[in-house]
């Protein structure tokens, strides 16, 4: 799949956007009504879940050890019995990133190079001044090539809420068009646009465009830390960017809704909305991600459930 490679600012795309909010919010309810899924559907779905996480632990409390077994955690998300009831091997599923902060960036690396995972399971660093954005443009560059430079395969920025706040949509592309080359070539990024700062789904739309257009590979919903996170209303707006981005260029964005996703009913809802608004392509973790600390223990115990017909004992699953 071709990348993003962004395009010029243009103002004229972003000038003449309405949103109904009533009509975001009755389209949700709408998309996700009714979607009753047989089972073993359910199953395969949150199998596939799975393997778009990027298991996250972003606590001022990470520790070399925590960080070891988040990245354990990932090469073997799901316990081997269940995995075996439903058909699958050991490796057959992992999870599709770490995500950590710059200082624990070569610890997670480290553990995966030595189970010889790195390269198969990204290592996602947030970067940028996360989660405010408010440090100097010069710093939050400098983060972006540490962090490159200790090993991250995948950058997560954080925009500058102040500028979308003031209309300064041109100095927000200039930013993360700069952010962008501090990456580099191979790095993918992704773009956390703090939707619950941005104050209106106008502006989750525009600078949604704006960080397309500076040619973010993804577009993430939230950091977790603001006070509103990843809501399907917030989610259907960025996921009609990226269709109005792909129709107008041709270039396919991806989706990471990160922040208060816990239950695997979450996910299933996160599914069926990107199916309905965005299309098949976009279920898989090339195009699809969930920023997620806490997501994957409840995945494994619906899917315990599934396979051997009752509630998982309390003990087996121990992280995430
Ligand atoms: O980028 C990922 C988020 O920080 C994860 O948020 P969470 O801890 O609410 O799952």
């Amino acid at each position: 799949m071709e990348r993003n490679p962004g395009c010029e600012f243009d103002l004229s795309w972003i000038s003449n956007v309405n949103i109904n909010s009533n009509a975001i919010n009755k389209s949700v309810e709408s998309i996700i009504a009714d979607k009753i899924l047989k089972n073993e559907y359910e199953a395969a779905w949150l199998l596939k879940a799975v393997t778009c996480i990027d298991l996250t632990t972003l606590g001022g409390d990470d520790t070399e050890s925590n960080v070891a077994r988040l990245c354990q955690k990932a090469a073997q998300p799901i316990h081997t019995d269940i995995l075996e009831g439903l058909g699958f091997k050991e490796d057959d599923i992992r999870t599709a990133a770490v995500c950590v902060y710059p200082s624990r960036v070569k610890e997670a690396v480290n553990v995966l190079k030595k189970i010889g995972l790195y390269g198969k399971i990204n290592v996602a660093s947030v970067a940028t001044g996360f989660p405010s954005g408010q440090m100097p443009l010069k710093s939050r560059l400098e983060e972006i090539r540490f962090a490159v430079e200790e090993g991250a395969t995948e950058i997560d920025i954080v925009i500058n809420r102040t500028l979308v706040l003031t209309g300064k949509w041109e100095e927000l592309y200039q930013e993360i068009k700069e952010m962008k080359e501090a990456c580099g070539q191979q790095v993918h990024m992704k773009s956390i646009l703090a939707v619950g700062e941005l104050d209106t789904f106008k502006n989750i739309y525009k600078a949604s465009l704006v960080a397309m257009m500076a040619g973010s590979d993804f577009i993430k919903t939230s950091t977790g830390k603001e006070s509103v996170n990843a809501t399907l209303p917030f989610g259907l707006v960025m996921c009609r960017a990226i269709k109005d981005y792909q129709e107008t260029l041709g270039y396919k964005v991806g989706l990471k809704p990160a922040g208060g996703i816990r239950t695997s009913k979450d996910a299933i809802n996160w599914f069926i909305l990107v199916k309905e608004v965005l299309g098949k392509d976009w279920l898989n973790s090339e195009l699809f991600r969930f920023g997620a600390s806490g997501l994957l223990g409840d995945i494994e115990s619906s899917l315990y459930s599934f396979v051997f017909g009752r509630k998982a004992p309390s003990y087996v699953f121990t992280m995430g």
